[in-house]
């Protein structure tokens, strides 16, 4: 991860009321094609970082776009991260997660916790903290 900020977009699924529009885009590779009221590709293209189609998983994200910056912060980097979007645009379902899957918040501690359990670190008598 070469840039210091990255922009990546996660599609998500249609909601019910959704349905019977039908999706607003297009996903191809990290790029955004909306389309048109017939469905088509209306000629504008969104170009982004990362673009995650509505069928990705937050472990996907988290594996693209988290790990990454955890690996760095664990290491003394600052890193952040947050979601933008309008309002039901997935950014809780994103972030919490929800009963089927843990959201990136989640990810990204059990992650830093796997991380600090590799460094066997030390109580003060010398027992390894588990
Ligand atoms: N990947 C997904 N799979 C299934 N459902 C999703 C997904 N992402 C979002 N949703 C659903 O879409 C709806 C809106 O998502 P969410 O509440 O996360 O949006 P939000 O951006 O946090 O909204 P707000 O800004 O209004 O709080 C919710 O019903 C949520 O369960």
């Amino acid at each position: 991860m070469s840039d210091k900020i990255q922009v990546a977009i996660k599609v998500r699924p249609l909601v019910t009321r959704e349905k019977d529009v039908g999706e607003f885009w297009r996903v191809d590779g990290n790029a955004l094609y909306p389309l048109n009221i017939d469905k088509q590709p209306s000629g504008e293209i969104f170009a982004y970082d990362h673009v995650f189609a509505n069928n990705s998983t937050n472990m996907e994200v988290f594996e693209k776009v988290v790990k990454p910056l955890v690996n760095r912060a664990v290491k003394g980097f600052n890193a952040t991260i947050f979601a933008y979007g309008q309002t039901s645009s997935g950014k809780t379902h994103t972030m919490l997660g929800d009963q089927n899957e843990a959201g990136i918040t989640q990810l990204a501690v059990s992650s830093m916790f796997d991380f600090m359990k590799r460094l066997n670190l030390k109580d003060e008598t010398g027992k390894v903290i588990d």
